[in-house]
């Protein structure tokens, strides 16, 4: 297993956000977590990424104890955020250079680096043009781009095709397949568009009122439901809305 939370809990002041949450993914995998509105998603990606604290309960990333072994977890994962997270005034290859030397890397195994993060997104024809002019569906992948410089093991990835145009959308998804095909990454996908999760995830997840109230593989949900993911997630967030 890539991730494995027991009993997690995290409030906001008196606010319960997440309640008593189970929820395990294979690694290697694509894993799309649904949910409405303030459900709890960023939360809970903050948790995993250690951007946030958690109340109580246990996380296993890779094995490696939230608790304990922080530095590890940290080596191992990448975490793309919903807004841009490079310098616009900087190009594609100075914005990559300037975050994988944060990573620790010189030289030689920087430039390798950043030229493959450049060909998984890519980027080539943009690599000395600054990030400014980008259209949105470019600047999302210079910030994928940024996630990669590390070799994650696991990439979290927060809405990353919001405000894009359907093609950028579909391409960005193509290229999320190729990272998790070529180097067997786990991805961990939030997003709000029913049809890129069933595009791209192989199992899914809806968090809702705190908890995690659907687990499925996205191949036995069309399998056993004759309905469409979106119809399921909006069933299932009524009848929890009316719970
Ligand atoms: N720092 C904070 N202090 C207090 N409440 C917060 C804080 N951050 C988030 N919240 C609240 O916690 C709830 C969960 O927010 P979160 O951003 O995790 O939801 P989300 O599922 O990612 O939502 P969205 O899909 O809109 O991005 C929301 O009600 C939000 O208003």
């Amino acid at each position: 297993m890539s991730i494995v939370i027991k009993n997690l809990n995290k409030s906001y002041k008196n606010i319960e956000i997440l309640e008593n949450l189970n929820l395990e993914i294979k690694s290697g995998t694509i894993f799309g977590l649904l949910g409405s509105n303030g459900a709890g998603k960023t939360t809970l990606l903050s948790i995993l990424n250690s951007l946030l604290k958690k109340d109580s309960g246990e996380v296993l990333i890779y094995d490696y104890n939230l608790d304990k072994e922080v530095n590890q977890i940290k080596s191992i994962s990448s975490f793309v955020p919903q807004s841009y997270a490079f310098y616009p005034n900087l190009t594609v290859f100075e914005n990559l250079e300037f975050f994988g030397s944060l990573y620790g890397l010189k030289k030689e195994s920087l430039e390798n680096r950043i030229i493959s993060s450049i060909n998984a997104c890519a980027l080539e024809k943009y690599r000395d043009k600054r990030a400014l002019n980008f259209s949105g569906g470019v600047k999302r992948r210079l910030n994928i781009a940024i996630g990669l410089l590390n070799s994650p093991k696991i990439l979290y990835l927060d809405e990353p095709t919001v405000g894009i145009d359907p093609h950028s959308r579909r391409y960005i998804l193509e290229i999320i397949k190729e990272i998790n095909k070529n180097s067997a990454t786990t991805i961990f996908y939030t997003s709000h568009y029913m049809d890129e999760i069933e595009f791209l995830c192989d199992d899914i997840a809806i968090l809702e009122n705190r908890k995690i109230v659907l687990r499925n593989s996205v191949e036995n949900l069309k399998k056993s439901s004759n309905l469409s993911l979106e119809e399921l997630f909006l069933d299932i967030t009524k009848k929890s809305l009316k719970d």
